[in-house]
């Protein structure tokens, strides 16, 4: 059937378009500006309905503030957090002080749910519902676009990696003898580090504390991974801890703007801090990759020296499964990195930090060392056991370092439920430890560095059931073991040949700490002596 098209212009100069049938019934539809308004105000309507669909909370989502379009919760947590100093754990506390321990937000793009009391923080840690981890460009851009690893990985995929690396790396010592040599290696070392220090001026030596420890914790842990032990003087492993120290004071452990608002990564990719984030994963990428050569130049595959051969062995094996590749194996040595030597060097950090401010705990911790040990060797994991009052230490740095931060987030898998609220599939779920750390009812005096706390009536040691800063469940940390003997035997070896004092003329340090992925003690000193 042919069709004709009649145009023609109407007095205010706008062209309208009929089309007539062979049968001459002319259809005049509507002038074509009308049209094109009419267009204008479907698609303003229809952008409002998503709108207001965006600021709908699923029915008896955790309770929080209200949800605009686009932003979400995000200005209220925002405005909050600036009223908190800048820390995002405070904001949270406050929130749950207003809604309840189990607050529901939305930052962006992002649904999150953060758990701030310990019976909800312990629900989520241990029900499958919430084994996943979450999605999207800021989980992926890390691994260049494909989740790897092991922080941030899920299901089979995570399953797999996680059993081969924990079964080899107990091979090389995680959690055995070998290990306790290492560390027991690396305090050594410390030691003497802090001697040359100390010798090398009268009357004692005035030393930046809060990254006093890296070197030794990331050389026993990399020893296992790598055989690489680095000095303190390499230039280009300082210059990685440098810019993971700026990274992880930059972006917060629920994501950051340009994962909550992914537009932001084209339109600022600067501000949003999106460059910066790459180009400082690409740079720890670059390191890892000329260690794996280094290391593929002399592999043998009949005799694996650390876990880098294992993977290196298991990648030329014929069962190999999909989940191993070597971009996984790289992965891998990046959130061992990552998550291996900022944690507990900063558990450190915030121990030694308190001990400046109460020194009846040095002295307390002193007594012991000197009691179980003298001073003609140095501490051992042997003496562990002997020592309560030093490991009460090392759960009390632990305690107030982790006490200022969030669990790695989770994401739920499928529908379900958290303290009695509906949480739908691919919310994120997060701990704040704030909430079982640093509680009054739980603790009495959380803000006071109180190793006794951790001691009973007869002076062993007493874990509650609430102090749970390596996670629980299937995602638990899987370097406690190594951090607490690093953190044991670093205190305990410095403790027992050096006194630490505020640096006369200046002003106590502040425990306020940075905000960040993990939060630092920041910048402080101490004037270091020989005990005498
Ligand atoms: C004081 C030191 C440390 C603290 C407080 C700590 C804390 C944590 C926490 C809270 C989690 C998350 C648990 C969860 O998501 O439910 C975690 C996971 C993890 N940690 Fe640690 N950690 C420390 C040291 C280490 C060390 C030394 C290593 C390396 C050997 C390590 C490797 C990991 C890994 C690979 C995961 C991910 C586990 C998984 O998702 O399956 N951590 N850690």
């Amino acid at each position: 059937m042919q069709v004709d098209i009649l145009e023609r212009t109407d007095l205010n100069g706008a062209r309208e378009t009929a089309r007539s049938s062979p049968s001459k019934v002319h259809e005049v539809g509507l002038p074509h500006h009308y049209k094109m308004w009419l267009a204008v105000l479907l698609f303003v309507a229809f952008m409002g309905f998503l709108l207001f669909l965006d600021t709908k909370k699923p029915k008896n989502f955790p309770p929080g503030p209200k949800w605009y379009p686009i932003f979400g919760s995000a200005l209220k947590v925002a405005k909050m957090r600036k009223d908190e100093g800048g820390y995002l754990y405070k904001a949270t506390a406050e929130l749950a002080r207003q809604y309840g321990p189990v607050v529901g937000l939305k930052v962006g793009k992002d649904r999150q749910v953060v758990c701030c009391d310990y019976p909800s923080i312990k629900e989520m840690l241990t029900k499958d519902e919430f084994d996943g981890r979450p999605q999207g460009p800021f989980y992926e851009t890390r691994t260049w676009g494909t989740r790897r690893g092991l922080l941030l990985t899920d299901e089979e995929f995570w399953v797999e990696q996680r059993r081969f690396v924990l079964r080899h790396l107990r091979d090389f010592g995680f959690g055995r003898r070998t290990m306790a040599e290492l560390v027991e290696q690396e305090a050594e070392h410390l030691v003497n580090y802090f001697k040359e220090k100390v010798n090398a001026e009268k009357g004692g030596a005035v030393i930046e504390m809060a990254d006093a420890f890296g070197v030794n914790v990331l050389n026993t842990l990399w020893m296992m991974m790598a055989s690489i032990r680095y000095s303190y003087e390499d230039q280009e492993l300082k210059k990685l801890q440098n810019l993971l120290t700026e990274l992880f004071a930059n972006i917060d452990m629920v994501g950051t703007l340009f994962s909550q608002f992914p537009f932001l990564r084209h339109v600022a990719p600067e501000a949003s801090g999106y460059k910066q984030f790459i180009n400082i994963h690409q740079k720890v990428w670059t390191f890892l990759k000329t260690e794996l050569d280094k290391h593929k130049e002399t592999f043998n595959e009949n005799e694996p020296r650390d876990l880098m051969d294992v993977y290196l062995q298991m990648l030329q094996s014929p069962e190999k499964n999909a989940s191993f590749s070597e971009s996984q194996l790289l992965a891998i040595c990046m959130d061992m990195f990552m998550a291996g030597s900022e944690t507990t060097s900063k558990s450190l950090g915030f121990g030694f930090l308190y001990m400046l401010l109460t020194p009846e705990v040095v002295k307390k911790g002193q007594e012991e060392i000197d009691r179980v040990v003298g001073r003609e060797r140095l501490p051992n994991l042997n003496d562990r056991p002997s020592m309560p009052y030093i490991e009460a230490i090392v759960y009390e740095s632990v305690r107030v370092f982790m006490g200022r931060t969030f669990s790695i987030p989770h994401r739920a898998l499928r529908d379900t439920t958290l303290h009695g609220y509906y949480v739908p599939k691919d919310t994120m779920v997060v701990a704040n430890f704030n909430g079982t750390l640093m509680d009054e009812n739980l603790w009495g005096d959380p803000h006071v560095f109180r190793p006794d706390r951790f001691l009973d009536e007869n002076g062993k040691i007493f874990v509650p059931d609430w102090y749970l800063p390596f996670g629980y469940g299937k995602h638990r940390c899987m370097g406690q073991t190594l951090a607490r003997s690093n953190i044991f035997l670093f205190t305990a070896s410095l403790l027992q040949n050096f006194d630490f004092v505020i640096p006369p003329g200046t002003e106590p340090p502040k425990t306020c700490g940075v905000d960040g992925v993990t939060p630092s003690p920041g910048s402080y000193y101490a004037l270091v002596t020989n005990r005498c």
